[in-house]
Formats: structure tokens, C-alpha cells, sequence
């Protein structure tokens, strides 16, 4: 089944696009040994066959409790295996839990922020797990989310600041997630805050940025362009309708979009195989052979998410409706 992004999008989004998409090989940067333990497991993120990422981050329990979706971890975790997915992302109770049974070529990504969605505001994240704890737990690099535009904005982001410097002191990568979301903010998906997130990621040295993609191509790939670190889209609230997000996930990427990081449009979905395939495929499709479509995904009607948050778009505005 075809995506219902106009084919006009897609090619405005590929023009908007660097000439020359970036191929996300670590072997190519300067000799800096000392960054040694950080490319290396960085690269393990990235498909050699593709260059590109997908992540599938399952880290939404602290935030919002008994998510639709993601009842059982250790059952989504399998269903990473033998698909070409390049990384998870967990807690570290979960990840303490299933850790030992992921594929050994699984990048292992461990949440180090959390807060509650009951909390006052309910936008806080603060540092729950410690680098030395993501270190013990296997992990190939830590991650952090950063609620920008709110009034607990400047300790999340001395916290990054703090942990990414430990991290990177350990060899280990580090991944930001960054939203517009909070009192400052009106539109959560509003380009201009979502090309200034992904500044963000860059200026503070994450060295992944994962963002959400609010339906710009242009903003979007000019700020993918700007930034030294390669962003991962990432992919919202379940929208209950597949087609729609894998062509948002599409467009994305031909904005430079160097992977996918999506949550809950997977293990929300009521088949979750399926859309993880149509993910990998989209991603991993070779250069200039993207496919026409975004995969055989079942069609709007009978594709509900569980928890109902799916105001899809419309067609002239197909980018994801909703934050990260
Ligand atoms: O990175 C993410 C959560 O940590 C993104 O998840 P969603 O795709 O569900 O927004
Ligand atoms: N890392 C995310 C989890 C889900 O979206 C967050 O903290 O909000």
C-alpha cells in the first residue's frame, strides 16, 4: 500500500536536502584517539549497508506508567531480533531485566532522565539512572531528554551538560532527545522551534539529536544541514494511522534525517511487526531507490491506537501532529 504523502512533498522535502546526503561512516574522521570508545560504539547505530539508524526506544513506562502498547518490553524487545534495527532504548530496570537476552549486535541505548506525567509540571525530566550504572548495564551509549521552552528548561539542560561530559569521559555517546514542550510553548511542532532543538543537540555536543519532524521539509533539512551531529527523527504520540506516519517518517529522511528513533507508532500500532518493517525498510532502502511507499501497512480504518491520541493531519499537513 502506497503512503498518502503528495509525491510534490517528497520532492520538495529531497530538494530542501543537503546536494550531497551525508553517509554516516565512523571511519572516515580525523584520528583523535582519545574519541576512540565513542566512534566505535557510535557506529554501531548506524547500518553499514545504509548509513543510517533505526533505535526503537521502549522508555515511555516512567513517563506515562501502563502505556497502551507498551505492557510487555521483554515481548517488543523480540522484535528486534533479526530485523536490520540498529539500537533500543530502555530504562535501566528494563534494561537490568532484558539486557542479557538482546542480540549481541544490538546497540543497547540507556534512558538516564525520567519524570512522571502526574508531576507539576508534568515536563521535568531529572537524572535517574548514573553513567557508571548505564556502564555496568552493557550500555553503548546514554540518553537524556530535554524539554525546551518551560521553567525547569535550565536544570534539564545542566543536567545534559553534566552527564554528557561524563559520559564522554567514559567513551560513551551520547543521544539527546529534545522537544518544544511546556509554558512557553503554543505549538509543539512548530518548525522553527524544532530546527532550534536540533541546534540544540549539536551546541551542546550530543552526538545523536533525535527530534520530532513538525512538517517543514525545508527548516528541517536546513537545520539537519547546519548540524555536526546527525538527527534521528523522532516519531510522537501513536497517531492510529500508519500510512500517515510512515510518510511523515519518509519525508523526514529526505530531509537528511540520518535515522528513525519511534516509539509509540510501532508498539502501538496493532500490528507492530509490520510498521517496524515498513520503518526499517524506509530507512535502509538504498540510495535513490527509496521505496515508492512507505510498505504494506494495514489501511487507516482498522489501524486505532490504543490510547485513542491520533488527530491525523491532513494532507497538507501530513508531519507528525504532536511532540515526542
Ligand atoms: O525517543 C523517543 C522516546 O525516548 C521517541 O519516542 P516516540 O516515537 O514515542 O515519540
Ligand atoms: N524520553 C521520553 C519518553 C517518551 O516519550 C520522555 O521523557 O518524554
Amino acid at each position: 500500500m502506497r503512503n498518502v504523502m503528495p509525491r510534490t512533498r517528497l520532492r520538495q522535502a529531497a530538494r530542501s536536502a543537503p546536494v550531497e546526503p551525508r553517509f554516516f561512516s565512523f571511519n572516515d574522521q580525523p584520528k583523535d584517539f582519545s574519541m576512540t570508545g565513542i566512534r566505535r560504539r557510535l557506529s554501531r547505530f548506524f547500518s553499514p549497508r545504509s548509513g543510517r539508524s533505526v533505535i526503537l526506544p521502549l522508555d515511555h513506562g516512567v513517563g506515562e506508567g501502563m502505556l497502551p502498547g507498551l505492557e510487555a518490553v521483554g515481548r517488543l524487545l523480540g522484535l528486534v531480533a533479526g530485523r536490520e534495527v540498529q539500537g533500543v532504548l530502555l530504562n535501566k530496570g528494563p534494561a537490568r531485566a532484558h539486557g542479557a537476552a538482546l542480540p549481541p549486535c544490538m546497540g543497547l541505548i540507556v534512558q538516564l532522565s525520567g519524570g512522571t506525567k502526574h508531576a507539576l509540571p508534568p515536563y521535568g525530566r531529572t537524572v535517574v539512572c548514573s553513567v557508571g550504572e548505564a556502564l555496568r548495564l552493557g550500555a553503548d551509549a546514554v540518553s537524556l531528554q530535554i524539554n525546551v521552552g518551560n521553567d525547569l528548561e535550565d536544570r534539564m539542560l545542566a543536567d545534559f551538560g553534566a552527564m554528557a561530559d561524563e559520559a564522554h569521559q567514559a567513551g560513551l555517546p551520547v543521544l539527546a532527545v529534545i522537544a518544544p514542550r511546556g509554558g512557553q510553548i503554543v505549538n509543539e511542532m512548530d518548525p522553527s522551534l524544532i530546527s532550534h532543538c536540533i541546534r540544540l543537540g549539536a551546541e551542546l555536543g550530543a552526538d545523536l539529536t533525535g527530534a520530532p519532524y513538525g512538517g517543514d521539509p525545508a527548516s528541517f533539512a536546513e537545520a539537519i544541514e547546519s548540524s555536526d551531529t546527525p538527527v534521528l527523527v523522532t516519531g510522537g504520540p501513536g497517531r492510529g494511522d500508519a500510512q500517515r506516519f510512515l510518510a511523515a517518517m519518509e519525508e523526514a529522511l529526505a530531509c537528511g534525517a540520518a535515522g528513525i528513533c519511534a516509539g509509540r507508532n510501532i508498539f502501538q500500532h496493532q500490528d507492530p511487526e509490520e510498521v517496524l518493517d515498513a520503518i526499517v525498510n524506509l530507512v535502509h532502502a538504498p540510495r535513490g531507490e527509496e521505496p515508492g511507499g512507505p510498505g504494506d501497512v494495514p489501511s487507516p480504518g482498522g489501524d486505532a491506537a490504543p490510547d485513542g491520541d491520533a488527530s491525523a493531519p491532513d494532507e497538507q499537513d501530513a508531519g507528525p501532529d504532536a511532540g515526542a
